[in-house]
């Protein structure tokens, strides 16, 4: 366990760069330290480490303060992987991973490699990759492989803690993946505890158990759950505008970053879409895609859209929202203007269902598609009538207005009920 107990320090005595900081690292946890650039990660590292000196607090290492260790029993303990990634002298890729050893090599020469230390030095070059690179120059090496290299030299010192300031650093997406899968196989296999410095927050997300967020230098929120979960604070600390989300694939959150607003002059609605209506289907289709909740048989879900066709024969198209066997005789397109918004519905019918395609520039976000969508079978259901695909299309899916959800209701009624005389 490593306790962080109100540490203070930095490079000036008077202002010091990390202030009372205080948590707690559990034996065979990973740990991430997060915050925007200068809040005073690495900085917290090196206080960590005993390379800076604090001003206040103590570090303690399994209950002992690391003053209490000397530099070899605390680099038995530790390892830390840092960001050098120019090495003055020319060391090949094994000699660089080899100094990992020297904590454990009883006479200091580069040459004193016992059978194990062969053996490790071996073993954790596989592991990162990084074996084929043996006899390579460490310098001639990309950013990426020197990343790999710095990890292998920090798990030849067999550390049972690992600190690491931005090891994701010059990796491409599956090298950082792979990087992470390793750590957490290291966590689970040799319990290692593991403290990681981790500028993508969604990867921080998927592979930490717990998190400490600076600002400033100080402690702003703490724990996967709650930083994740709290849009708010994550605006606020990093300065960009950001959605959190639910993985789509495992029981974590994501997040996904929104970019500055362009100022669009907003078309006039007849310029939106395009509607077409022959003997092989019913299109309409948008300039640009349209936020959109339908259960089409093809495109179900919320999505972005840019057509939707519906056919007159079985014919299927996978790669937009359609669906097939429409009756053009009970076709219906209407809209509908309340002075601020307007709203085009196509009403169809398929076999003994009907189908409702309801674009609008009312700036609905996701939950009032829903809503609109749930209004749309009340409303045909109330009339006995089976509903059969639907979709929903926002010009602008904002939540910038509150939508009146009575007015929605309204519309709705009163362009079913208007349909329901065209059936009859
Ligand atoms: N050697 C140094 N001497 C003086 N000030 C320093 C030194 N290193 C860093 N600082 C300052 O300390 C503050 C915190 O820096 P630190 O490197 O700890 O931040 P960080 O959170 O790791 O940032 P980044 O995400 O950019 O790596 C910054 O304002 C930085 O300018």
């Amino acid at each position: 366990m490593i306790e962080v107990c109100n540490v203070t320090g930095g490079y000036k005595k008077h202002k010091p760069t990390v202030k009372s900081v205080a948590f707690t690292v559990e034996k065979g946890s990973f740990c991430t330290l997060l915050g925007p650039n200068g809040s005073g990660k690495t900085t917290l590292i090196r206080l960590m480490m005993g390379v800076l000196p604090l001003t206040a607090g103590e570090i303690k290492l399994e209950q002992k303060s690391i003053s209490a260790y000397s530099a070899t029993q605390l680099a038995q303990k530790i390892a830390v992987m840092t960001q050098e990634n120019q090495i003055g002298l020319e060391f090949t890729v094994r000699e660089i991973v080899a100094l990992g050893r020297y904590p454990f090599q009883t006479k200091r020469f580069l040459n004193n490699e016992s059978p194990y230390d062969k053996e490790v030095i071996e073993r954790v070059m596989k592991r990162t990759d990084v074996w084929r690179y043996r006899h390579h120059s460490f310098n001639a090496l990309s950013g990426g492989e020197k990343q790999r290299v710095l990890l292998a030299k920090s798990l030849a010192q067999e550390p049972e803690y690992l600190l690491l300031d931005e090891p994701t650093n010059h990796l491409d997406v599956k090298h950082a993946m792979e990087l992470l899968h390793l750590l957490k196989e290291l966590q689970r296999e040799e319990n290692l505890t593991i403290v990681a410095i981790l500028h993508d927050l969604n990867i921080a997300a998927l592979f930490a158990d717990d998190a400490i967020l600076l600002k400033d230098g100080e402690v702003y929120a703490r724990g996967i759950e709650e930083i994740f979960s709290d849009q708010q604070t994550l605006q606020h600390v990093y300065g960009v505008d950001l959605h959190v989300l639910y993985h789509p694939g495992v029981h974590k959150r994501q997040l996904a970053y929104v970019p500055p607003k362009e100022e669009k002059v907003l078309q006039a609605f007849s310029n939106l879409y395009t509607l077409i209506e022959n003997e092989r289907c019913l299109s309409v289709s948008f300039e640009h895609s349209l936020r959109t909740l339908s259960t089409g048989d093809s495109g179900k879900g919320i999505h972005w859209c840019k057509q939707i066709v519906q056919y007159t024969d079985e014919e299927k198209s996978s790669d937009l929202l359609s669906w097939s066997g429409i009756d053009h005789r009970f076709t219906r397109i209407s809209f509908y203007e309340d002075g601020v918004y307007t709203w085009l519905f196509l009403f169809t019918k398929s076999k003994e269902q009907v189908n409702v395609v309801v674009v609008t520039d009312m700036p609905l976000k996701d939950e009032s598609l829903l809503e609109t969508a749930m209004e749309v079978s009340a409303q045909l259901g109330g009339l006995g009538i089976n509903r059969g695909n639907f979709a929903a299309c926002a010009v602008r899916n904002t939540d910038t207005k509150a939508v009146d959800a009575k007015k929605i209701k309204a519309i709705i009624k009163r362009e079913v009920d208007k349909y329901q005389l065209v059936t009859q």
